[in-house]
Order: C-alpha cells, then sequence, then structure tokens
C-alpha cells in the first residue's frame, strides 16, 4: 500500500455508538479528494485517526504504506489552529519551525504560498478568520508536505475567504500536492476536488470521481401539448427512458440525441419549447446515495 491515504474496514466505536464504520477509502498521489458528509457523519473522526491522533477500535491505515503518526510529508490543519495572538504571523511560524526543526527559509516560502506575505509582521489577533485560517494552512505546509489534509478548511469563513481558501487548495493541488479536504458543503467539493468519498452515518457510501457520482448526462425537454410530446418520445426512446417532472420531461438518453428527438417531435406537431442537456448536482447524487441532506 503506498497510495497517500488508504485505509481497510476502518472502524472507530464511542461507547454505543458508531462515529466511523469499516471504511475503506483510497487517496491517490496527486489528487484534490473530497471528503464529503453532513455533520457527525464521522469525518473529523476519521481524519484524526488518519493522523494517529485518535486510535481505531479496529481496522488500518496506512499513509505512503506507513502507519500513521510519523507525521514526516504529512501537514494537517484539523482543528482550529493554536497560535499566540500577541505575535506576528511570522513569529508564530519561527516558533512552530524552530520546534520542528524546520529551516528558517521555509517561512517566507510559506507565507507566500498563503499569500500573507503583506501582513506577516501584523499581530495575529488582528488577522481576520480567513486570514487565520490560512496560517492555520501554512503551518501545515512548513515541513514541505506530500500530502496535506484539512478538515473543513473553509467552516465559518465569509464569502471572500472561502474564496481564498479554495483557490489555496486548488493552487496545492496544481503544485502536485496530495489534498485531503473534509466538507460538508457539496457545491465546494464539485469546484475543487478530483474525487469524492460520501460519508454518512459512518460509513462511506460511495467513493468515485464527481463526474461519475453525478452519472449520466441526460436532456430535459419542455414541449406542448405534454403528453403528446410524452408520448412521441416514448415510441422513439422506449417507455423507460422517459418521465413526466414538473411542466417538462426528463429523458434518459445521451445529449448528443437532441436533434433527433427535436426532429420527432416538431414533426408530430408538437411544439418544443426546450431542450438541453443536463446532469445532475453532487447534491442530487448525494440525496440520492444517503437520502439525507447537507447544509449547502
Ligand atoms: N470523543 C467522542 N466521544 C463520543 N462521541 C464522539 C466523540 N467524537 C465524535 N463522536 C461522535 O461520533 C460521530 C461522528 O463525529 P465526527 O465529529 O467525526 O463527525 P463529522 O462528520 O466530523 O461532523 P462535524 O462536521 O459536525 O464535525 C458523532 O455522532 C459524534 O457525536
Amino acid at each position: 500500500m503506498t497510495a497517500p491515504v488508504e485505509t481497510r474496514r476502518l472502524t472507530k466505536r464511542y461507547g454505543a455508538v458508531t462515529a466511523v464504520d469499516a471504511l475503506d477509502l483510497t487517496v491517490r498521489a496527486g489528487e484534490v479528494y473530497g471528503f464529503l458528509g453532513p455533520n457527525g457523519a464521522g469525518k473529523t473522526t476519521t481524519l484524526r485517526m488518519l493522523l494517529g491522533l485518535v486510535r481505531p477500535t479496529s481496522g488500518e491505515v496506512r499513509l505512503f504504506g506507513a502507519p500513521p503518526g510519523r507525521l514526516d510529508g504529512v501537514g494537517a490543519l484539523i482543528e482550529g489552529p493554536a497560535f499566540y495572538p500577541y505575535l506576528s504571523g511570522r513569529d508564530n511560524l519561527r516558533v512552530l519551525a524552530r520546534h520542528a526543526g524546520v529551516p528558517a527559509d521555509r517561512i517566507a516560502a510559506v507565507l507566500d504560498q498563503v499569500e500573507l506575505t503583506g501582513r506577516a509582521r501584523d499581530r495575529y489577533a488582528t488577522y481576520s478568520l480567513g486570514m487565520k485560517q490560512r496560517l492555520g494552512v501554512a503551518a501545515a505546509l512548513l515541513k514541505d508536505p506530500r500530502l496535506v489534509v484539512l478538515d473543513e478548511p473553509t467552516n465559518g469563513l465569509d464569502p471572500a475567504g472561502m474564496a481564498d481558501m479554495r483557490l489555496l487548495v486548488r493552487r496545492l493541488g496544481a503544485a502536485g500536492c496530495t489534498v485531503l479536504l473534509s466538507s460538508h458543503l457539496m457545491t465546494e467539493v464539485q469546484e475543487l476536488c478530483d474525487r469524492v468519498g460520501v460519508i454518512a452515518n459512518g460509513r462511506l457510501v460511495a467513493e468515485s470521481t464527481v463526474a461519475e457520482l453525478r452519472g449520466d448526462r441526460t436532456l430535459r425537454l419542455v414541449a406542448a401539448p405534454l403528453d403528446a410530446a410524452a408520448a412521441r418520445a416514448r415510441d422513439l426512446l422506449g417507455a423507460d427512458a422517459v418521465r413526466v417532472t414538473g411542466d417538462g420531461l426528463d429523458l434518459a438518453v445521451p445529449p448528443d440525441r437532441a436533434a433527433e428527438v427535436n426532429a420527432a417531435l416538431v414533426g408530430a406537431g408538437i411544439a418544443v419549447s426546450e431542450l438541453r442537456a443536463c446532469e445532475r448536482s453532487l447534491e442530487q447524487a448525494f440525496f440520492a446515495l444517503t437520502g439525507g441532506g447537507t447544509d449547502d
């Protein structure tokens, strides 16, 4: 097992509560992996087990093939970063770098990476929440890790802070760093991640690319009269492929059949006012998988 992250049947019980239930997940080198689930699904517990902060009840964790705990090559922001409020951002990083045996020249590099160079001399206490969070990422990057683990990195941030953090994650990914981030925000995962693991009630209910999870693209049709449109579409595409929803039809066929569908309906004297390709949002896919929701 040499993937950045691999778990086998990873399980954590707290008394009667099974927080994480036989989780098998794999994060591949170089990808941005989104760990998605509603509050209380078991995300934080899983990340803490990955980092060796919580001992699993059973099952196994391997980071780059090794047991967790030896954190070289792994950077993490898992609980709110703890910094000295009266020290500057740079001095806080100096303290951490000294403690971790990291050369001092890394400090300027990581400040630059998280775009805090201009505010590096200011006291931590004067930072916005987004800046505090970015300093937390800077601390996680000090050792130039191959894997970065971020627990809900945009949680509590305002829209601008969220945008900054997402840009930072994208840059890390583009630079070849493997990123594992948890989130309860589907739009965020959809936007940022190459692959996603969906967790509900401690169980992994899906692990795939965002595109695979959304499933096949289909056609959406609005036409009048709708009954006649449905009948003609069933003749053409088969009854199973046609579903009446709201004021239109969902057609479970690839979008490249749009011209053919349009010609058939117009030929039958039906007025087609809308015909477009559509894909499930990750949200719809998530509902379909879990029957539950997130806070998005
Ligand atoms: N130390 C603990 N003792 C008892 N129960 C715990 C403990 N830590 C977590 N749990 C329980 O385990 C379950 C999963 O919690 P966890 O924090 O991992 O979920 P999460 O997906 O990270 O949610 P959130 O986004 O709210 O943090 C919850 O039911 C939680 O109450």
